[in-house]
């Protein structure tokens, strides 16, 4: 009996050690596909054709000292696949001069983020559907990396890597990564420096690492430093969207200093921002204006349509309206109705509360001023 018990012991565990061989080597043959697949990405074609003049041409005609000019001529535009029955964009042109703030406003799916998206060259208007040109020139001319160099993009993507929060907003200027000083800088402008010094770790805090790691039977005096390196590759912390937004906002302020930059576009990035976070950080790319285009994608109206010089107000995929905010208002139309709906929304008290904001923040940055040219 006592021999039958024990062969039946040992041929559990021979079945038992042999599902684990099988499975461990289906296991690995998937991870070795996994790899190869990787792999294989880099050899994807782009579809999008890269161009061959450099950005800024050296010897440009245009003044590129006050950023990129765009025109759109009678761009039509379906995404590649899309069986909609209407494009995303039909017959729209526009021009937004060199050093203009223009702000794009519509309802869903007018288009908005589409023009973003064909200004990145994520996408290509098919030949013979209008054309985009930059300072003149079709934007196929130039090439990708030269074009990509002079735009910072800030969308609602809260995009963070799995590294230090300084090498999150140091992405912004890869040269420059290790420059505590740039980064700090960055932070401040784009609203995350309280945030920063909310961890033990500062700048270095890493939300996401990429190991876990296991500790077995680790003895608290003996193991210590091993205990401490264990304990920093384990997640711990986590930030809202807001304070993402945060981060993110600092690595195309980090952009900026590059002094590379022509083109902001930023689509919709304050929807995870507080109102005082909003306008402190539409404020604050006001602010680094001098040079560049700018072109916001919102759906809230204020103060942002009101400083704009060009308001593109889409709706269909088409632009219903374009012109100043008073010029807007004036034509009582599209833009008019999208705005008054918002305006009705607010309260006497909010709209009193508001200016109470804007007056505080505005006294803020005048005394940050005196403190900085050592003012009393
Ligand atoms: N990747 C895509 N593939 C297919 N269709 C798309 C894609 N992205 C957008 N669309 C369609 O294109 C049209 C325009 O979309 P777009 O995102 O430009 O609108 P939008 O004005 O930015 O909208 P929202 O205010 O909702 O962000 C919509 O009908 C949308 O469904």
């Amino acid at each position: 009996m006592t021999s039958i018990a024990i062969m039946q012991e040992y041929s559990t565990s021979l079945r038992y050690a042999l599902q684990m061989l099988f499975w461990d080597v289906r296991q690995a043959g998937k991870c070795v596909t996994d790899i190869k697949v990787l792999y294989e990405t880099a050899n994807i074609q782009n579809q999008i054709v890269d161009g061959t003049v450099e950005y800024p041409r050296p010897t440009d005609d245009a003044d590129t000292s006050k950023g990129i000019d765009i025109e759109l001529r009678n761009v039509s535009f379906a995404y590649p696949g899309d069986k909609a029955e209407e494009n995303a964009l039909r017959d729209v042109s526009l021009r937004i001069p060199a050093g203009s703030l223009a702000v794009i406003v519509g309802a869903n799916g007018g288009g908005k983020s589409t023009i973003i998206k064909l200004l990145a060259r994520m996408y290509d208007v098919a030949p013979g559907s209008g054309a985009v040109v930059i300072d003149g020139l079709p934007i196929q001319d130039y090439t990708l990396a030269s074009l990509r160099q002079a735009y910072a993009l800030l969308t609602q993507d809260h995009q963070l890597f799995p590294l230090a929060l300084a090498e999150n907003i140091g992405l912004g200027y890869p040269e420059k990564v290790d420059d505590r000083e740039m980064i700090m800088q960055a932070a401040r402008d784009g609203g995350a420096a309280e945030l920063l010094s909310k961890f033990k770790d500062g700048v270095e805090t890493n939300l996401e690492p990429v190991t876990t790691a296991y500790g077995y039977q680790l003895d608290d005096d003996k193991h210590k430093t091993l205990k401490t390196v264990l304990g920093k590759l384990e997640k711990t912390t986590e930030v809202s969207g807001g304070e993402k937004q945060r981060l993110v906002s600092s690595r195309a302020f980090m952009r900026f200093q590059t002094g590379k930059i022509k083109l902001l576009c930023v689509d919709e990035p304050s929807s995870a921002l507080d109102p005082k976070g909003e306008f402190e950080l539409f404020e604050r790319l006001r602010a680094a204006r001098a040079g560049k285009t700018m072109i916001f994608v919102t759906h809230r109206f204020g103060h942002l349509t009101k400083h704009a010089d060009i308001i593109i107000c889409m709706k269909a995929g088409k632009v219903a309206e374009l012109g100043t905010h008073q010029e807007l208002m004036a034509l009582d139309g599209e833009y008019a109705s999208l705005y008054n709906v918002q305006a009705q929304a607010f309260t006497a008290a909010e709209v009193r509360s508001f200016f109470v904001l804007i007056h505080v923040t505005e006294r803020l940055r005048l005394l940050d001023k005196c403190m900085v040219i050592g003012c009393t």
